[in-house]
């Protein structure tokens, strides 16, 4: 497979690793808003991140993923190049274990250790990080990002957008709204809305300086 990569940033090189260890991988670009150019070396072409939309000119089976560990960048780039979904790679680590009932969407990617249990369905350009672990007949949204060591329980659902933090829990039957941030080290053991923050075990939504849980304000 020839892929090019988009986004230069530290997310990135932990892909490139990815790809590297996949092997039968050939990386044919690299895009990035800090090349100022378009320029080939060496056989690889480097260029401005719109400007990887060009490659299709030349190789007809070039894959790509988008490499940006924000999730509100890695979506406005995808929407940006309005490409079809089967032109993004899916990349898995070897080490992931992913079971064969499980789904992964087109741009999402898995790395080392992961591990996707039966029946879980991992939508589009997600990123399940390094040691993660998605249960049983849990959905993870486009565009979400699951940290290194987090815990998404059984049939826990976590919608568009969501970051969980590194280390995070969350309890069986819980769902997370669109575009929340779960804090790194959370136990999430009620539903939480779409676009906040919840810290703490068990969690509490942050409101500025205030944690509002269980209908109490905490502090
Ligand atoms: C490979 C990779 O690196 S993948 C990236 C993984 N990234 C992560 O896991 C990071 C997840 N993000 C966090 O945990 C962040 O701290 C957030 C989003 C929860 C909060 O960020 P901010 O809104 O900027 O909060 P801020 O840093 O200002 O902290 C506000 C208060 O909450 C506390 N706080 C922040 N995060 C947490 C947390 N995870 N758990 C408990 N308390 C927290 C702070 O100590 C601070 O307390 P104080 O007011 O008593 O001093």
């Amino acid at each position: 497979m020839k892929l090019a990569i988009i986004g230069q940033g530290g997310h990135s090189k932990v892909i490139h690793d990815i790809v590297k260890a996949i092997k039968g991988i050939e990386i044919v670009g690299y895009f990035d808003d800090k090349y100022d150019q378009s320029y080939m070396h060496q056989g690889i072409q480097y260029g401005r991140v719109l400007s990887a939309k060009n490659m299709l000119d030349h190789i007809d089976d070039i894959k790509f993923v988008v490499a940006i560990g924000n999730n509100k960048v890695r979506k406005m780039i995808v929407e940006s190049l309005n490409l079809l979904d089967p032109r993004y790679a899916v990349l898995i680590h070897p080490s992931a274990i992913i079971s064969p009932s499980a789904t992964i969407g087109y741009g999402s990617v898995v790395m080392a250790n992961a591990v996707v249990n039966a029946d879980a369905v991992i939508q589009k350009h997600t990123i399940i990080n390094t040691g993660s672990v998605i249960e049983h007949d849990t959905k993870v949204g486009d565009f979400a990002h699951i940290s290194p060591k987090a815990t998404l329980t059984g049939n826990v659902t976590v919608e568009e957008g969501v970051h969980i933090g590194a280390g995070a829990t969350i309890v069986p039957q819980i769902s997370v709204g669109k575009w929340s941030t779960i804090g790194a080290g959370a136990t999430v053991t009620k539903n939480i809305p779409n676009d906040c923050t919840a810290i703490g075990t068990p969690a509490r939504i942050k409101v500025g300086k205030k944690l509002i849980g269980g209908g109490q304000v905490v502090k």
